[in-house]
């Protein structure tokens, strides 16, 4: 097995889905959860104030849809409830909308909660957290999943809770994970240069503009993943390697 060398590195930022935890968890667990429950759950907090600040944010975004050619369902009232068919729709396509991402985050940590979810993470996390850790790197974690989303996900995973070996969270709060500003605002907000940084995921969009930011890349190949096609990106199918 070859090595990348982390000796330069000080921190490292990891993306979820592909990368530390299966895309089936997400797609096969997460995301129906969240279409299931999100009628009951608007109906039941859909006036509490952070539930409609999402919503006004998802008003937002829903008015920008294009008119024409795609399939958006109409949203007609202003009510919590008639959000559901263009929450559905969002699910339905995956959709990175901050909005329903802050919301999904409220609808899981219920879930979690009540034990009705606990996270999936592949087999090498645990242990490369701890080595990484030891070797004095701080742990990152940047998702369009939102930051309670994250906390959730590490503070319930099968292997008990991680969230003691992560430093900070980010999310598209920062800004997208396509754009080379969101990585230089996160090495700012983490107070390291990029050069130090190590961004691990499995979308290579996204590790162009963490190096376009002057990060340091690797390419997650997972089973289960969209593409492992790394695109020249330097390949790890596990965190044994880094
Ligand atoms: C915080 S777990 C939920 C992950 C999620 O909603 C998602 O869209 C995955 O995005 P990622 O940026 O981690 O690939
Ligand atoms: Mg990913």
């Amino acid at each position: 097995m070859t090595y990348y060398p982390t000796d330069s590195i000080d921190v490292i930022l990891l993306d979820i889905e592909g990368t530390t935890t299966p895309v089936s968890y997400v797609f096969e667990t997460l995301f129906p959860f969240a279409r299931d429950q999100v009628a009951a759950y608007l109906k039941t907090h859909g006036a509490e104030a952070a539930v409609q600040d999402d919503l006004a944010l998802l008003r937002q975004e829903y008015a920008a849809e294009p008119t024409s050619g795609a399939a958006v369902p109409a949203w007609p009232e202003n009510t919590p409830e008639a959000a559901v068919p263009y929450i559905h729709y969002l699910i339905a396509c995956d959709r990175k909308s901050t909005a329903l991402k802050s919301l999904q985050g409220k609808i899981w940590a219920k879930g979690y909660t009540a034990g009705q979810l606990q996270s999936q993470i592949f087999a090498d996390v645990k242990p490369a957290f701890k080595r990484w850790t030891q070797l004095g790197k701080r742990l990152y974690i940047f998702s369009s999943g939102s930051v309670q989303a994250q906390r959730q996900l590490f503070g319930s995973t099968e292997v008990g809770d991680l969230t003691p070996y992560l430093s900070g969270y980010f999310d598209t709060r920062t800004g997208p994970k396509k754009e080379a500003d969101s990585y230089r605002k996160i090495a700012a907000q983490i107070g390291r240069v990029p050069e130090r940084i190590l961004f691990i995921s499995d979308v290579v969009a996204e590790l162009r503009a963490a190096q376009q930011a002057g990060m340091h890349t690797l390419f997650s190949s997972r089973p289960g993943n969209h593409s492992n096609h790394s695109e020249g990106f330097k390949l790890i199918t596990s965190f044994e390697s880094v």
